[in-house]
């Protein structure tokens, strides 16, 4: 008689596909065939270039290409190679370590930040897959000191601090936030008063809630900060102005008037050294003023282009948006990274099957179900990163440019930082116990990168701009609504995709300019009525950034090479079913789909999982994230060997 085990085994076997639908064993395959072959992909569905797919993704000019193996080269050093057992002490030494490699190379600069600001970019992005402690402490001293001496200063700064800070001389950090202000910048408490029988300002922290909070590099080696504060001539007020204002002397000990301390252990960034600043009446030459739009004279007459104090404040940190660009394009490499090593795991690991035969957790439906929607919005986001690069970049921007700069940054940085954050979760499960482990890679990118969501912009906050602008749009009349489709003749049409997507985004721009417009009617004010409505307003951000996807992956795939479109084809339909499926209920509940068609969507996800499942290593191992950067035991071919009896992992 059958035990019960092997009745349910025998049910199992019998409700699981034959094998030979699923994909080639890849445990069997030399890691070369796997991970670095630029054969077609094997699957018997689907044929595409891997090196082809690999550099349509990467989608970087050659000189670019060039940078990017000079520094791969350059990360070849091994004071790079993966170090994770330290405490604070050593990790902030070992991240000021390896900047100084980075800087002494000249790999990183503001020179060449205010160049190739492409270049630049695509560097930090590859230092974060290396080490985000080590992206995120050079971009406070260049992105944020550094772009800040660069575009709200002048001339006179650029010659006194940009070679400085090249070198390192002048170590910087970025004083913007405070305990009391985050989010809201221009309620900083922080003063800048300026006394005319000196021509000096005075900064001051008048309050502790006006202590500033967070700050990088201001622990440990800052010695300059620009320093955000509330302008004051003569008891006027006018508004917040950047300052370069001394923290530290050349000997490491902190500036007369000044007070640090550290902001202690937190969840992520270990290597990073973040503080505390209080001034007391810390006095700086009128010339620390960065006076590029607003501008001090020696008698105390203050001067500005930009007669708004408002429009003063956005043209100031309008320059700043280079860091959500970063952000979102950091966010969507390390997402794919953590897709790569969750995927190659899933495609080698079994668990569950006959002795000997056991099956693969890739063909699990729950597996498919987490990884492979992921994948396709990787590859859907891929499209979209690069137009915002690329508008970021451009020399000459349009008014127009620099507008879809303020609405794409914001609206990206905050759905590719959350997509991310999801991503790293459902893979680090996907992985088991595995995940667990900081050597496999996921789990330190998990604690380092939560504070993506809200630095440089919370997302929550991010989303309002984008909200902000649509509404703008609409009031403007520039704004076309868009009626609902319900054909459900072919769901993976794109006509019918994205005037789906077109109609959720403006069914809620309209929905949100007359909750507001009834607000204002019953007499409240707009700020009142603004915060009734920020359900709204979150779901129209989103849904705006999911249609421009859509958009720029079909404009993708009409580009790419024609061995390319069909595979990209399937990530489009897997990443819109997906999108719909996710938010099925709006679209039910506004009449935006039939319900027959919402259940086609929604029935049509495990079949693209299928159509994906032969292809879906193939796929990743396209992904244009260099190998070198990949050093998880579970991503190897032959995992096991990775563990033999004798392999240390305790770095
Ligand atoms: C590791 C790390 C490094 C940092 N480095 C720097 C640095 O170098 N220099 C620097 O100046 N700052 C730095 N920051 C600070 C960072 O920029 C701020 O934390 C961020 O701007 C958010 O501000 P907050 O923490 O005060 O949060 P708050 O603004 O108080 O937000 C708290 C919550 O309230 C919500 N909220 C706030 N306002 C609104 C609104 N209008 N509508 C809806 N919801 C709202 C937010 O969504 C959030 O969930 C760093 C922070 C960290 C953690």
């Amino acid at each position: 008689m059958e035990s019960y085990e092997e009745r349910v085994r025998n049910i199992v076997n019998h409700l699981t596909p034959p094998r030979e639908v699923l994909m080639n064993d890849c445990s069997s395959s030399s890691e070369e065939q796997i991970l670095n072959s630029n054969e077609t992909s094997s699957s018997s569905t689907l044929t595409w270039n891997k090196q082809e797919l690999f550099e349509y993704l990467e989608a970087a000019p050659q000189h670019i290409k060039v940078a990017k193996k000079k520094l791969q080269e350059l990360l070849k050093d091994p004071i790079f190679a993966p170090k994770y057992n330290m405490n604070v002490q050593q990790w902030r030494e070992l991240t000021l370590q390896r900047a100084l490699v980075i800087i002494k190379a000249g790999a990183i600069s503001l020179a060449e930040f205010n160049r190739d600001p492409m270049k630049y970019l695509i560097s930090m992005e590859m230092l974060n897959l290396v080490d985000p402690s080590l992206s995120v402490k050079l971009g406070v001293h260049f992105s944020l000191f550094g772009n800040a001496v660069l575009n709200l200063g002048t001339e006179k700064h650029h010659i006194k601090y940009i070679k400085d800070i090249d070198t390192w001389k002048l170590p910087g950090c970025f004083g913007m936030t405070e305990l009391g202000h985050g989010s809201n910048v221009q309620g900083v408490e922080t003063t800048a008063t300026y006394d005319k029988t000196t021509q000096e300002f005075i900064i001051n922290t008048p309050s502790d809630s006006a202590q500033k909070f967070w700050i990088g590099n201001a622990a440990c080696h800052g010695q300059a900060c620009s320093v955000f504060a509330q302008l004051y001539i003569d008891n006027v007020h006018y508004g917040v102005h950047v300052f370069i204002v001394p923290i530290r002397n050349a000997d490491g000990t902190t500036a007369e008037n000044v007070r640090i301390m550290d902001n202690g252990h937190k969840l992520g960034l270990q290597g990073v050294d973040n503080g505390r600043l209080w001034f007391d009446n810390k006095r700086i030459p009128r010339d620390n003023l960065l006076n590029k739009f607003g501008d001090v004279e020696k008698d105390g007459t203050y001067v500005s282009s930009i007669p708004s104090k408002s429009k003063r404040f956005g043209s100031m940190v309008a320059p700043l948006v280079g860091g959500r660009v970063l952000i979102a394009a950091s966010a969507l490499n390390v997402s794919k990274m953590a897709l790569m090593i969750a995927t190659r795991y899933a495609y080698s690991r079994r668990q569950f099957g006959s002795k000997g035969n056991e099956i693969r957790i890739i063909e699990y439906l729950t597996h498919q179900r987490r990884l492979f929607p992921m994948i396709a919005t990787s590859v859907a986001l891929s499209f979209a990163v690069e137009k915002l690069k690329r508008i970021y970049c451009e020399p000459n921007k349009s008014s127009q440019n620099v507008k879809d700069l303020h609405v794409w940054s914001s609206g990206l940085k905050a759905v590719v930082s959350w997509t991310k954050t999801n991503i790293l979760q459902l893979t680090r499960e996907c992985c088991g116990g595995q995940g667990f482990s900081s050597f496999n890679q996921i789990a330190l990118f998990k604690s380092d990168l939560e504070i993506d969501m809200t630095y440089e912009g919370d997302n929550h906050v991010l989303l309002q701009q984008v909200a902000r602008n649509l509404l703008v749009e609409l009031q403007k009349g520039r704004y076309t609504l868009t009626n609902p489709n319900h054909d459900s003749s072919n769901i993976h049409d794109y006509d019918f995709q994205v005037q789906t997507l077109k109609w959720r985004e403006s069914d809620l721009v309209s929905t949100l300019s007359q909750k507001i417009m009834a607000q204002l009617d019953q007499g409240r004010s707009l700020e009142q009525g603004w915060n009734t409505c920020l359900d709204t307003i979150t779901l129209l951000g989103k849904a705006f950034v999911d249609r421009i996807t859509l958009e720029e992956f079909q404009l993708g795939i009409k580009n790419a090479p024609s061995s390319l479109k069909a595979v990209l084809e399937l990530c489009r339909n897997l990443f819109f079913s997906w999108k719909v499926n996710e938010d099925l209920g709006y679209f039910l509940c506004h009449d935006g789909l039939a319900t027959s068609t919402a259940q086609k969507i929604q029935d049509s996800i495990n079949v693209l999982c299928s159509d994906m499942l032969p292809i879906g290593l193939d796929l990743v191992n396209s992904f244009n994230i260099p190998e070198q950067f990949i050093h998880a035991p579970i991503s190897k071919p032959d995992y096991i060997q990775e563990f033999r009896y004798g392999l240390k992992r305790d770095y």
